[in-house]
């Protein structure tokens, strides 16, 4: 992880000390730089790849949490870690083969960021850029490495974004985002939170687990080891192991879940509601995680959810997470297959860039850029629209996002609702409370806006519409 924000963090845990006995730290970092090459050449997961490569090589314990550490780290501080190497190497970092600056961006991070001694990183990375690229690399790799460890991080920082910089320019590099992300949670947070927010973005989350209604107990998850959660009814957080260790999350009654993912589903299921509250939709479900909760939810109360996704194998997961009554299907969320009307509640979360989930996804910033917002507000018009039709007169729906982006956000909703007279906007942060009586600092309303520096949680936005 980089820099400045993190201090908090890396003061009280700070990975990669001295160790005792002899370990494979070798395959540790091998391990991290395959992880961080395939993001970049094979548009990789770290999250979903990094498991199985540590199951393969066997890291487990402080190896595999180190692995981890190396891997996210690096991922998330690229933005500092390039700044650093710009100064400390006589080649433009364009012009460095891309394995070896993914090497060189993994040295830095250890020698920066982490207790490992300098020395130690610098040798041990230097031999990995020798296997990566040759004897020559490594004796450029050693140079530069010896340069990034002439000065601490602060240092470093006070020289590549200086307090007299550009503001955006100085957040961008002191807290690795790209600037166009800064700029626009800037917009949506407020100049006062933004360093708050981008902070966060680089701290580890924290585990959330959902106990599906119906099927599971959080009373069941505390008995494993998890702690009572601070919103959600159904939320329960594991402090440390691993979910799959526990019995429920291996047989799909309980799965991981954000809280904030939990508490919008919640609160389409609590919003008031006239007439009959009977026929439930997801336009959005894969895969499945609100459907998930919702499904439960609905069978609780003699509902029936019926769960769409637009693509065949984001249903069969969603198959997977529902209970039996629900019905699950492939479908065009934008070209229904129901009737208008059918419906008394209906969830859109939509596709969306994923800016409010960073902290999750350490690659995420770097791989899309502004244009994503852009390409993505068509479809999330076309669903919203779709799901204004699809319930009854009175019935509500819930628009999602996992982003704050306000062009992703609020101005999607405003929009939709500028066409037609036949939709009222519920205030989101008055439902949210009646569920989690100690949730503030949603936002004014309508709209409400989860944050990860102020919940804890993802950055979630709901918006709650009634049709009249
Ligand atoms: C943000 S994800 C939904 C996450 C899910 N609600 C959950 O809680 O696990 C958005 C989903 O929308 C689906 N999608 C994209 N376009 C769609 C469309 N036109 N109709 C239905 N689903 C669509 C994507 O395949 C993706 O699974």
């Amino acid at each position: 992880m980089p820099p400045a924000r993190n201090r908090r963090h890396t003061q009280n845990r700070r990975p990669g000390g001295p160790r005792k006995t002899g370990r494979p730290q070798d395959l540790v970092r091998r391990t991290a730089f395959d992880v961080i090459r395939a993001v970049e050449t094979r548009d990789a997961y770290a999250n979903l790849l990094l498991p199985s490569r540590l199951r393969d090589r066997g890291l487990t314990g402080r190896d595999a949490a180190l692995a981890t550490e190396l891997t996210y780290g690096t991922l998330r501080g690229r933005g500092t870690y390039d700044a650093v190497l710009a100064l400390c190497s006589d080649r433009e970092l364009r012009r460095i083969d891309a394995p070896l600056l993914d090497v060189l961006r993994l040295g830095a991070h250890q020698i920066l960021a982490t207790r490992i001694p300098s020395h130690a990183a610098v040798a041990t990375t230097v031999e990995l850029a020798r296997s990566v690229s040759g004897p020559g690399q490594a004796k450029f790799a050693n140079a530069v490495l010896r340069k990034v460890a002439g000065r601490d991080l602060d240092a470093w920082l006070a020289i590549v974004a200086p307090a007299d910089a550009d503001t955006l320019t100085r957040l961008s590099i002191a807290h690795s985002h790209p600037k166009w992300i800064v700029s626009a949670l800037r917009d949506a947070v407020g100049a006062a939170e933004i360093e708050d927010l981008l902070a966060a973005d680089n701290d580890r989350p924290r585990v959330t687990l959902i106990a599906r209604p119906g099927r599971a107990t959080v009373q069941e998850l505390q008995e494993a080891g998890a702690k009572p959660a601070p919103y959600s009814p159904y939320a329960a957080i594991l402090g440390e192991g691993d979910p799959a260790d526990i019995a429920a999350v291996r047989d799909g009654r309980a799965a991981v879940q954000d809280e904030a993912s939990q508490m919008v589903a919640l609160a389409l299921t609590e919003a008031p509601l006239d007439g009959p509250d009977a026929r439930w939709a997801d336009l959005c479900a894969g895969p499945g995680g609100k459907a998930g909760l919702l499904s439960g939810l609905a069978t609780q109360r003699d509902a029936r959810l019926l769960a769409a996704d637009i693509q065949p194998h984001r249903a069969g997961l969603v198959r997977r997470a529902v209970d039996d009554r629900a019905g699950v299907v492939a479908a065009d969320g934008t070209a229904p297959a129901w009737r208008p009307g059918s419906f008394d509640r209906v969830m859109v979360d939509a596709p969306c860039t994923g800016l409010g989930a960073l902290r999750r996804r350490p690659e995420a910033r770097w791989r899309r850029g502004p244009e994503s917002v852009a390409e993505l507000g068509p479809l999330q018009r076309g669903l919203l629209a779709s799901a204004l039709d699809a319930v009854r007169p009175g019935g509500v729906v819930a628009y999602v996002t996992c982003s704050p982006h306000i062009a992703e956000t609020r101005v999607v909703v405003d929009d939709v609702l500028r066409k037609r007279d036949d939709v009222e906007r519920l205030d989101a942060p008055s439902v949210l409370a009646s569920v989690a009586h100690d949730l503030t600092g949603l936002g004014n309303g309508p709209y409400a806006q989860f944050w990860p520096h102020r919940h804890g949680t993802d950055a979630m936005f709901l918006a709650l519409l009634r049709r009249t």
